[in-house]
């Protein structure tokens, strides 16, 4: 039931990056994906086209997107949670595109400025449109293992709402641990309520690491076949609507569990690591990737 092979999406771009205070600027952001691409990443979240008063850290979305150096065989995603992200996204002619609801009200209200049936609302024409684009609509479920605001979310909210998306024809559902709190018996019994839904290969885990359960989230997913996981370079990251939430599991912290566990995943660790110590540089901070960290060492001798 393991799976031989791994995608992963690097969040880092995007969600990496969001929450900075200090501006990124574009050219270190489409400089981040060039590393990525380099170091074997095939999905990248390049940016968000969300209101630049909400998370001004993005406001910069439609130059990142041409900043970029695009390789074949790299899909390149962006976030849009409504019709004017979307109008706004599509001349930049993403692979994908991203929305995101909550299995929680309050984070909804929070993040999004509406509610979980707002939201789908909101959603509909988005896929649809997109679909007409030919374009692919991953969705996000954040706070499905709990919220910062409402505590605990059980396994019928987390179903509740991933019916609700594929009910509008959203192709893929991603799980997703906002504040880090799950553990791995209540994050396969999340899964195991998107894959009632959604078929093995269309359903991912996107982990915080704030309670230092990230690693052990995925290999519970692993356990369950699950082979498409979010990671961040670096470890950056945190949603702004989600205080004191840590970063995205560090894509170095799983490549290297990946590796030790004989799952291939295309990507090369050591270009990698550059490109966590590269926008590490950037922000004037050591990666939180602690395999990051650790071979940084290493080759310092
Ligand atoms: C969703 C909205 C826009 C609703 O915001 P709203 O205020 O309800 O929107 P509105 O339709 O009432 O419009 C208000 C203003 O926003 C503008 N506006 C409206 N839409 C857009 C847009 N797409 N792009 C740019 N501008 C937009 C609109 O034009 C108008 O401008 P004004 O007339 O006042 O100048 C707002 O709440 C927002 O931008 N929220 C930010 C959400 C966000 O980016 N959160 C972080 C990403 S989610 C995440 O990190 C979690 C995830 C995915 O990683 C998984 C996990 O770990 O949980």
């Amino acid at each position: 039931m393991m799976p031989t092979h791994v995608t992963l999406v690097d969040v880092g771009p995007r969600d990496g990056l969001q929450n900075e205070k200090e501006p990124v600027s574009t050219e270190h952001k489409a400089q981040l994906v060039a590393m990525l691409q380099a170091a074997g990443l095939k999905e990248i979240e390049v940016t968000s086209f969300v209101s630049p008063k909400w998370v001004p850290q993005m406001a910069d979305n439609l130059a990142v997107m041409a900043a970029i150096q695009r390789q074949p065989g790299v899909r390149y995603s962006v976030l849009t949670p409504n019709m004017k992200g979307l109008e706004a996204a599509l001349p930049t002619k993403p692979d994908e595109i991203v929305v995101f609801a909550a299995a929680s009200e309050a984070f909804s209200q929070k993040n999004i400025n509406c509610s979980i049936a707002e939201s789908i609302a909101r959603f509909a024409p988005v896929v649809e449109f997109a679909h007409a684009a030919g374009i692919k609509v991953r969705g996000a479920l954040s706070c499905a293992l709990g919220c910062p605001y409402e505590g605990e979310i059980s396994a019928d909210q987390v179903e509740h709402v991933v019916r609700l998306m594929k009910d509008i024809g959203v192709d893929h559902m991603g799980v997703a641990d906002t504040i880090g709190v799950g553990t791995p018996r209540k994050v396969q019994a999340a899964m195991e309520r998107a894959l009632k839904h959604y078929p093995l290969v269309e359903v991912s885990g996107h982990f915080h690491d704030t309670y230092g359960q990230a690693l052990s989230n995925i290999y519970a997913c692993l356990e369950l076949g699950v082979h498409n996981f979010d990671a961040s370079v670096a470890g950056l990251g945190g949603c702004p609507y989600a205080k004191g939430a840590t970063g995205n599991v560090a894509t170095e912290d799983v490549v290297f569990m990946l590796n030790g566990l004989g799952i291939d995943t295309g990507i090369d660790i050591d270009k990698l690591v550059d490109a966590g110590a590269f926008i590490s540089g950037v922000l004037g901070r050591p990666p939180v990737s602690r395999v990051g960290r650790a071979l940084l060492a290493k080759r310092a001798g």
